[in-house]
C-alpha cells in the first residue's frame, strides 16, 4: 500500500551509527505526503496512543502484520548496469583481461535500444524485488541506452544516481567501444547531466546525474581534466573505480608517477560527492586525501574475492573516520544481492584480521591490527552508511529522511528465515535476518513512501 500521508505502525530496526542498532518496537512512523518522514512516536510517550486512536479513527493508520519487520532500504554503491547480462559468468580471469575479453564487448551491445531497454528493465525490477531501494549505476559510453535506463528507473519507481561511463583513451579501450574523443566524452556527460535535470517525471530529483569516468586507465588526462569541471560546474556526484587491484593501481602510478586518489584530486574529481569503487590498494596518505575530502568507499567485497586477490581494509577505514557503504559491483561480484554482500564484508573482514593459511601459525597468520566487522556493522554500510556516503537523506528512519523501506516477512513460507518465539529477541531476529534472508522474505518496497513492489 502506499503509505505518503500514512502512519506506519511497526516494528523494525535501523542503524544510523556504526555499532549500534535501534530496535523499533510498536512505533507509529508519520510519514508526509512528500515521501519523507514527518515524526516517529514510540509507546511511552505522552501523545502515543492518542496519535494511534486519532490515525485509526481517520483511516490513516496502517500496520504491518505480524512477523513483519521493517528494515530502511538497501543502499547499493556500486553497479554496473549494463553487465547484469554477465552475473554469474566470466569470473576466470584477471580485471584486465576480463575487460577486455567479456565485459566491452558486453557494454557495446548497449548500442541496440532495444536490448538495452530489455536488460535494464529486468535488472531494475531484480534490484527492487532484492530490497535495493537506491542503486548508484554505471551505464555505458551510449546516450540512448543511458536515457533508456534513466526512463526505466523513473517508470519502476527507484532512486537511481545513473553516469554514461567516459572512456576515451585508444590505448586501453577497443575501437569498437569508447568515445570517439574528449569532446565527445565531455558533451555526452553534459547531455546525460541535463536530460536527467529537465526529464518531466524527474520533479522529485528521483534520479540524479554522476560524472562518470570509467577509471583512470580509460581515460585521457583531458577527459579527466574537463570532468572534473563538469562536477564543479554541476555540483553532480561522481563515481569512478580507485586502485581495485594490483594491476590498475600499478597502472596509474606507471603513467603518472602518482597514486588514483592523488590523480583524481589533482583532476578535481576528489569531493564530498565522490564515490570510489573498490579503493583496496590506498595508502595511508591516500586515505587521509579522502577524508579531508570527505568522499566515500563504495566496498565491493564479493568482487574483490575474484578481482582484487585482496580485501580492502574496511575496518581501519572505518575507525579512521570514512564514509564507506555496499557495491554488488555486478557483475564483477556475483550476486545482485546486498544481503549477500553484507555477509561477505563480514566472511571477507574476518579472514582478514585471522588470517586463512594454516600452514603459518596462528600468531603469524592473520593482520596486524583488528580487520574483523561484525552484522550491525554490515547492517550501517548496506543502510545509513551508503545514505550518508552519498550525502542524501535515505537509510535511516529519521524525521526529514525519505521513507524508503522495505519489509521483512519472516514467516513467508518459501522463504528461509526461521524464528523461534522462545529464543529469539531483540537485535537476534536482524542479526538472523542479516544472515538467513532471501529474496522470498522480502515481502514489500517502498521508495519515497510509494509502494514499488
Ligand atoms: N570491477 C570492475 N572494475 C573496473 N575497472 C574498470 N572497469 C571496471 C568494471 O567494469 N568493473
Amino acid at each position: 500500500m502506499d503509505l505518503r500521508g500514512k502512519t506506519l505502525f511497526a516494528s523494525g530496526f535501523h542503524s544510523p551509527e556504526r555499532g549500534t542498532i535501534d530496535i523499533l518496537e510498536d512505533v507509529l512512523i508519520e510519514i508526509g505526503a512528500d515521501g519523507r518522514i514527518g515524526a516517529i512516536h514510540r509507546p511511552g510517550e505522552p501523545n502515543y496512543r492518542s496519535i494511534r486512536d486519532a490515525r485509526d479513527e481517520t483511516g490513516e493508520l496502517v500496520s504491518l502484520p505480524a512477523g513483519c519487520y521493517l528494515l530502511p532500504g538497501f543502499v547499493d554503491l556500486h553497479v554496473h548496469a549494463p553487465q547484469y547480462p554477465q552475473l554469474g559468468n566470466a569470473l576466470d580471469v584477471p580485471l584486465e583481461d576480463w575487460l577486455q575479453t567479456y565485459t566491452f564487448p558486453l557494454e557495446a551491445r548497449y548500442q541496440d535500444l532495444a536490448f538495452a531497454r530489455r536488460s535494464y528493465g529486468l535488472l531494475v525490477e531484480d534490484l527492487l524485488a532484492s530490497g535495493t531501494t537506491t542503486a548508484l549505476y554505471f551505464a555505458t559510453v551510449h546516450q540512448e541506452a543511458t536515457r533508456a535506463l534513466v526512463d526505466i528507473c523513473l517508470e519502476k519507481g527507484q532512486r537511481a544516481l545513473i553516469g554514461k561511463v567516459a572512456m576515451d583513451n585508444v590505448a586501453e579501450c577497443p575501437d569498437y567501444y569508447r568515445d570517439a574523443s574528449t569532446d565527445a566524452a565531455l558533451q555526452g556527460t553534459r547531455a546525460l547531466i541535463d536530460y536527467v535535470r529537465g526529464h518531466p517525471d524527474n520533479g522529485e530529483d528521483r534520479v540524479l546525474p554522476v560524472v562518470t569516468p570509467r577509471f583512470i586507465p580509460s581515460c585521457t588526462d583531458a577527459t579527466l581534466k574537463g570532468l572534473g569541471a563538469i562536477a564543479a560546474q554541476c555540483g553532480c556526484h561522481v563515481q569512478t573505480h580507485c586502485s581495485e587491484s594490483d594491476w590498475a593501481h600499478g597502472y596509474v602510478l606507471s603513467r603518472h608517477g602518482a597514486t588514483d586518489t592523488q590523480m583524481l584530486d589533482r583532476f578535481g574529481l576528489l569531493g564530498r560527492r565522490t564515490v570510489l569503487a573498490h579503493a583496496n590498494f590506498i595508502t595511508v596518505d591516500d586515505m587521509e586525501l579522502i577524508f579531508t575530502r570527505q568522499a566515500a568507499i563504495a566496498h565491493c567485497p564479493l568482487s574483490n574475492a575474484y578481482f582484487a586477490d585482496a580485501v580492502f581494509p574496511l575496518r581501519a577505514a572505518l575507525e579512521k573516520g570514512l564514509q564507506v557503504g555496499l557495491g554488488t559491483d555486478i557483475s564483477g561480484g556475483p550476486s545482485a544481492s546486498i544481503l549477500e554482500n553484507c555477509r561477505a564484508a563480514v566472511l571477507v573482514s574476518r579472514m582478514l584480521e585471522s588470517g586463512v593459511d594454516p600452514a603459518v601459525t596462528r600468531e603469524n597468520r592473520g593482520a596486524a591490527a583488528p580487520a574483523q566487522i561484525d552484522f550491525r556493522d554490515a547492517f550501517h554500510l548496506a543502510t545509513a552508511g551508503g545514505g550518508i556516503a552519498l550525502d542524501l537523506p535515505i537509510g535511516q528512519f529519521t524525521p526529514g529522511y525519505q521513507f524508503d523501506a522495505i519489509m521483512i516477512d519472516t514467516k513467508a513460507s518459501n522463504g528461509t528465515i526461521r524464528l523461534w518465539d522462545e529464543l529469539d529477541r531483540g537485535d537476534q531476529i536482524l542479526q538472523k535476518i542479516i544472515y538467513t534472508a532471501s529474496a522470498a522474505n522480502i515481502a514489500s518496497t517502498w521508495v519515497g513512501g510509494n509502494h514499488i513492489v
